[in-house]
């Protein structure tokens, strides 16, 4: 620990949702932990995606949660930003800093149904309500008959609609678990039948590029085989030109292999928005390729299909 010789506060900006405050403290319990004395604020941001209930895809789609945040870094206001990784644009802002990838919650959906049910206990017709073009594609896939219905809003307003009109919802378990809210899931979907969205259940700390300060101080908060999966993950949703609305599900986990060395191993999936198709496939590699391994994955599903099904949404 070294002894700091300003007293610089490190200002956090966070979006007003009850999630976003959650995850900003997260970040500040953990940044306190590893720079005592370092004074930190909380700074709201306000964004698009916030104030509008219309669907994503109509108010700008990937980023809108993202933009009011950057802007407030390299304006000055705020030094650092808190974000639900997969609400992140594939390309890079020019300015902006990923200072940090934390450790990963469990990146899976979960079915939250009424009557604790799972989803072989759902009966033809019931309606489960979400607002990802992925998890209805695969839903759908499953060809269970259930009737997917588009909900928005936070993580609360949607867990209220099975005490009014739906029969369960699907939501990420991470970011439930965030908010002490896990208890509601009745199954965590298999990554098999159901694959998350890039970068689920993780998060992105950003600072200015130019904030040699900020970016010591957040360093100690990145976990490499994280940043190395969730760069495998977008790497794959770049290369297939999609982004947080297309129906891609991309999961990477890190082991070791048999010499020892940290190895990706990334399963990717395009499914039609109808379920009437999909394409998956997986591919692995040493960690320090993470980004050609996506990009390879995504040039193989291309090769099966997937462009096909993304253009059918
Ligand atoms: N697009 C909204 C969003 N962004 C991040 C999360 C959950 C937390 C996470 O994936 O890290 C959610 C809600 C959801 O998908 O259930």
């Amino acid at each position: 620990m070294t002894t700091r010789t300003t007293t610089r506060t490190i200002r956090v900006g966070t979006r007003a949702s009850l999630l976003a405050q959650t995850q900003t403290q997260l970040v500040i319990d953990a940044f306190t932990g590893v720079n005592p004395g370092v004074p930190v604020e909380t700074v709201l941001v306000s964004t698009a995606g916030d104030r509008s209930p219309a669907p994503l895809a109509q108010i700008g789609g990937t980023g809108v949660f993202v933009s009011a945040l950057r802007d407030a870094l390299l304006a000055g206001t705020i030094d650092v930003a808190v974000h639900s990784f997969k609400d992140l644009p594939t390309t890079a802002m020019p300015g902006i800093a990923l200072a940090a990838v934390p450790r990963r919650e469990d990146p899976r959906d979960a079915l939250c149904a009424r009557d604790g049910r799972t989803l072989l206990e759902l009966p033809r017709g019931a309606k489960v309500g979400t607002g990802s073009p992925r998890r209805t594609a695969q839903l759908r896939a499953l060809d269970l008959g259930l009737d997917i219905v588009a909900i928005r809003g936070n993580v609360d307003t949607r867990l209220a609609r099975l005490d009014k009109d739906l029969d369960a919802v699907v939501l990420a378990v991470a970011g439930l678990q965030r908010l002490r809210r896990a208890h509601v899931v009745t199954e965590l979907l298999d990554p098999i039948q159901v694959l998350p969205a890039a970068a689920q259940g993780a998060l992105a700390i950003e600072c200015r590029e130019s904030d040699e300060d900020a970016r010591s101080l957040l360093a100690p908060l990145d976990d490499h085989s994280t940043r190395a999966a969730v760069a495998a993950e977008r790497s794959l949703l770049a290369a297939l030109e999609a982004g947080c609305t297309a129906p891609v599900g991309a999961l990477a986990e890190v082991t070791e292999g048999d010499d020892g060395l940290l190895e990706i191993f990334l399963r990717g999936s395009v499914t039609a928005i109808d379920g009437s198709d999909a394409v998956r496939l997986s591919a692995s590699g040493p960690l320090n390729t993470a980004e050609e391994i996506g990009r390879r994955l995504a040039a193989e599903l291309i090769d099966l299909g997937a462009n096909t099904m993304m253009g059918s949404s």
